[in-house]
C-alpha cells in the first residue's frame, strides 16, 4: 500500500509551505516524505519535489499558445486535464514502491475541488495506482476570524469534502500569525456551534442582506452543527508538538503505519486543547 495527502486550498493558503515543513518534519524523524509539485503555475517552493508538473507543461505555455490562448485561470484547469492525458509519465516519474509517502501539492484554484472533475480522475488514477489518498484542506486562519467568514470557509470545506469524496482533514494555517484576541475569538467557533457563529455575524451588525438572508445563515449553521461535518485543526508549522499530532491523525486518517510500529496517539482526546500546544517554540 501507498500513502497520498492531496494539499488543496484557496491561492495563498499556505500549502507549498506545508509540504515543505510536513517533508522536512518527516526527515527530522527518520521518515521519507516526497512532495509532487501539481502547480503549473508554481514560481517558487522550498521543497526538493519527486515530480513537478511544470517539466511537462507549464501555464504560461497555454496562455502564449496561439491556438489555446487561455488566460490563467483556464490555463490552469488545461493542464491538469493534459497531465491526466499524459498520465503514464505521471507514473514513471512516480516509480513504484511500497509504503511511498507522498505529498501532492496542488493548484490554488478552488473550483478544481469544489465542483470541477479532473482532481476527482486524478484521485481515482491514485487509487488504482495503490495509493491511500486523503484531501488536506488548508484555509489561511485570517480569513476566519469573524462568523460570516467562519461560516464561509466552512461551506467551502463541506462543497470539496463532497465533491471530492475523500477522507478528509481540514486545517487552519498559518496561527502563528494570529493575535491572543483573535485566537480567543476563533476558539469559540471551533466546536461546531451555531450559536457562537450566528451570535458573532448578529454582533457585527445585520446589513440588509444579512437581514434579508437571515433564515439561509441559521440554516447553515444548523446544518454545520447537527452533522458535525465540518472540523478545523489549527496548525502552527513554527511548533514540533503541534505539527507531530497532525501527522498522527492524517496518518490514522490513511490508515499509515497500521501495520507498523509507530507510536499513535488519539487526536479525540486532545481536542479540548486545540490551543494548548500552539505557542511559537
Ligand atoms: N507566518 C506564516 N506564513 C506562512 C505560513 N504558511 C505560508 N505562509 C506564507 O504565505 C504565503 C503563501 O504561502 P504558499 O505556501 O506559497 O501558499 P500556497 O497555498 O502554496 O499558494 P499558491 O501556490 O498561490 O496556491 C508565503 O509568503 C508564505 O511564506 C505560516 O504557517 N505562517
Amino acid at each position: 500500500m501507498r500513502f497520498a495527502q492531496l494539499v488543496v486550498g484557496p491561492a495563498g493558503s499556505g500549502k507549498s509551505t506545508y509540504c515543505s515543513a510536513v517533508a522536512q518534519y518527516g526527515a527530522d524523524m527518520n521518515r521519507n516524505i516526497e512532495v509532487i509539485n501539481l502547480d503549473p503555475a508554481a514560481e517558487h517552493f522550498d521543497y526538493t519535489p519527486l515530480v513537478d508538473i511544470r517539466e511537462l507543461i507549464q501555464v504560461q505555455d497555454t496562455m502564449e499558445d496561439e491556438e489555446l490562448h487561455f488566460g490563467p485561470n483556464g490555463g490552469l484547469v488545461f493542464c491538469i486535464e493534459y497531465l491526466l492525458e499524459n498520465a503514464d509519465w505521471l507514473r514513471t516519474r512516480l516509480g513504484e514502491h511500497e509504503d511511498d509517502y507522498i505529498l501532492f501539492d496542488c493548484p490554488g484554484q478552488i473550483e478544481l475541488y469544489t465542483h470541477l472533475t479532473a482532481i476527482k480522475r486524478l484521485i481515482t488514477l491514485l487509487q488504482d495506482w495503490n495509493f491511500n489518498v486523503c484531501s488536506v484542506f488548508l484555509m489561511d486562519v485570517q480569513f476566519m476570524t469573524d462568523g460570516s467568514k467562519f461560516l464561509s470557509g466552512t461551506m467551502a470545506a463541506l462543497s470539496i469534502m463532497v465533491n471530492l469524496e475523500l477522507p478528509h482533514v481540514n486545517i487552519l494555517s498559518k496561527m502563528d500569525l494570529l493575535s491572543k484576541t483573535a485566537r480567543r475569538r476563533l476558539e469559540r467557533f471551533l466546536e461546531p456551534d451555531s450559536h457562537a457563529i450566528l451570535g458573532d455575524i448578529e454582533l457585527n451588525g445585520l446589513s440588509a442582506f444579512n437581514l434579508k438572508y437571515k433564515s439561509l445563515t441559521e440554516s447553515f449553521g444548523k446544518l454545520i452543527e447537527d452533522y458535525s461535518l465540518v472540523r478545523f485543526i489549527p496548525l502552527n508549522l513554527k511548533n514540533h508538538e503541534n505539527m507531530g499530532d497532525l501527522l498522527i491523525t492524517i496518518d490514522n486518517v490513511i490508515q499509515y503505519g497500521e501495520d507498523q510500529d509507530i507510536k499513535t496517539k488519539d487526536f479525540e482526546e486532545q481536542e479540548p486543547d486545540v490551543f494548548e500546544n500552539l505557542t511559537n517554540e
